[in-house]
């Protein structure tokens, strides 16, 4: 079994509004605009084919990664359909949603913050 993975940055922009912490400035900044670098990694997994040595071309993959980093790359991200709050698990389920219908092996969505170390995975259920 291989797992083959391919990694994008998004730069993006949300507002978060999240229930009172003992931080009160902590609350009052994720309310204001603000943005993050995120590193999206997608990994696909399953048997390369014994043929051409393969389990998904790489070029093929980094196609349909392309598509959904552009939806999200620069944006404002309360303003992109289907995602809800941009969480760190809500971006993982929203790149899962966009790949699943043509990446049939779609194993794990993860998405993280590069400064803050921060990090979430998603498996599909
Ligand atoms: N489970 C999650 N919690 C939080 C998320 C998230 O995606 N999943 N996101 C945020 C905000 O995006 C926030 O901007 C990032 O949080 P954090 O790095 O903790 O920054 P703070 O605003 O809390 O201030 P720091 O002093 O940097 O901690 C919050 N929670
Ligand atoms: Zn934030």
């Amino acid at each position: 079994m291989h797992e083959l993975t391919q990694s994008f940055i998004f730069e993006a922009a949300h507002t978060l509004n999240r229930a009172y912490l003992a931080d009160p400035a902590a609350v009052l900044g994720s309310k204001r605009i603000h943005g993050h670098s995120y590193r999206a990694l997608v990994t696909v997994r399953g048997i390369a084919d014994p043929t051409t040595g393969m389990l998904l071309d790489l070029h093929t993959f980094r196609q349909q990664l392309h598509t959904v980093q552009s939806q999200l790359d620069h944006h404002l991200l309360d303003e992109v359909a289907d995602l809800g709050p941009a969480t760190l698990e809500n971006l993982t389920q929203y790149i899962w949603r966009q790949l699943q219908p043509t990446l049939a092996s779609l194993y794990r969505v993860t998405v993280e913050r590069v400064l803050t170390g921060d990090s979430c995975s998603y498996y599909g259920t």
